[in-house]
């Protein structure tokens, strides 16, 4: 059922030597929702991912439909986990190597080729792994991920790399599969993409959740922070101005600055009623970036 939970990880956390990577990270995923996880490098993004697989050990415990993972007889069957392409002999080729991990979880043959086909590999089924393009891989994985028909799907990173066709079929197909009634978690730095992908964002900062918003909201919030950028022939009267009705100008160098606090029909309407020139301003949309880089510079602030 839409929005029902079928994920819960809780209180992760995880140190590598006196280091904490990860403190406390929290997350839910939802049935028909993609849920976006953001950070910079470093930030903990995979280490949550493999936490919440079981593949490394550390603090907390993550229950899918209720349960941890260990505690499911076939766990293919409750999460897909893509993290990086196809894990394989490289000489293998490709069909053969899917059947045999299928043949592992009683899975009939027929769904290798149906799930190849789903995936837009079908002509590349006598490969070997070793020939396959990045993007190629990446559908392979995903077609791995599928087999035993998961409500959990778990991609690390599935963008790195691909070019914008492969990006856009990914896009696509991800939300193909949450309009399906599943659950998927995938990390990206790919601000944008994300913004075009995801109902709902975790950002991660430094090993802690700072944020976990639907998109809608995010992008409200975002639109707050909008930056104007403008062109004013007397930039000095025009900060008094803007400081005056609670917003800040920064020049930027020339005639050129950009005002917080302000948006630009304000702007425009205050500097036509003091007599203040502008020769020209204009406003972005408001965006998953700016919305990260405004929590994100909160964070180092307070921490
Ligand atoms: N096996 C390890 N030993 C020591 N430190 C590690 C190990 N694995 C990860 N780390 C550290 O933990 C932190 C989090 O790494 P992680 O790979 O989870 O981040 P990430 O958000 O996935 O980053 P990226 O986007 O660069 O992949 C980093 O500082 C990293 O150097």
């Amino acid at each position: 059922m839409k929005g029902e939970v079928l994920v819960e990880a809780r209180g992760l956390s995880r140190s590598f030597g006196n280091k904490r990577v990860l403190d406390d990270v929290s997350l839910t995923l939802r049935a028909g929702e993609v849920t976006g996880f953001v950070g910079a490098n470093g930030a903990g993004k995979t280490t949550t991912i493999q936490l919440m697989l079981g593949l490394l050990r550390g603090e907390g415990q993550t229950h899918y439909l209720g349960r941890p993972l260990h505690e499911w007889g076939a766990p293919g069957t409750v999460v897909g986990a893509v993290l990086g392409g196809v894990a394989g002999h490289s000489a293998h080729r490709l069909r053969a190597h899917l059947r045999m991990v299928a043949a592992g979880s009683a899975v009939p043959d027929e769904r290798v080729d149906s799930l190849l086909e789903t995936v837009g590999l079908t002509d590349a089924a006598r490969r070997k792994l070793a020939e396959l393009s990045l993007g190629m891989a990446q559908r392979a994985g995903i077609a791995q991920a599928l087999l035993g028909d998961p409500p959990v799907l778990v991609l690390d990173e599935p963008a790195n790399g691909l070019d914008p066709h492969s990006i856009r079929w990914l896009r696509e197909f991800l939300r193909g599969q949450a309009a399906q009634g599943k659950a998927v978690l995938v990390s990206s730095h790919l601000l944008g993409e994300m913004e075009q992908l995801a109902d709902r964002v975790v950002v991660l900062t430094r090993g802690r959740v700072v944020a976990a918003e639907p998109m809608t909201e995010v992008l409200k919030r975002a639109a707050d922070r909008r930056i104007v950028t403008l062109e004013a022939p007397d930039l000095p009267a025009l900060a008094k101005l803007v400081t005056e009705h609670g917003g800040h100008l920064a020049p930027v160098g020339g005639q050129s600055a950009t005002v917080t606090g302000l948006d630009r029909v304000r702007i425009g309407t205050l500097a036509l009623q003091a007599g203040v020139p502008l020769y020209w301003l204009h406003e972005g949309n408001p965006s998953l970036e700016d919305f990260y880089l405004g929590v994100a510079q909160e964070e180092f602030k307070i921490s």
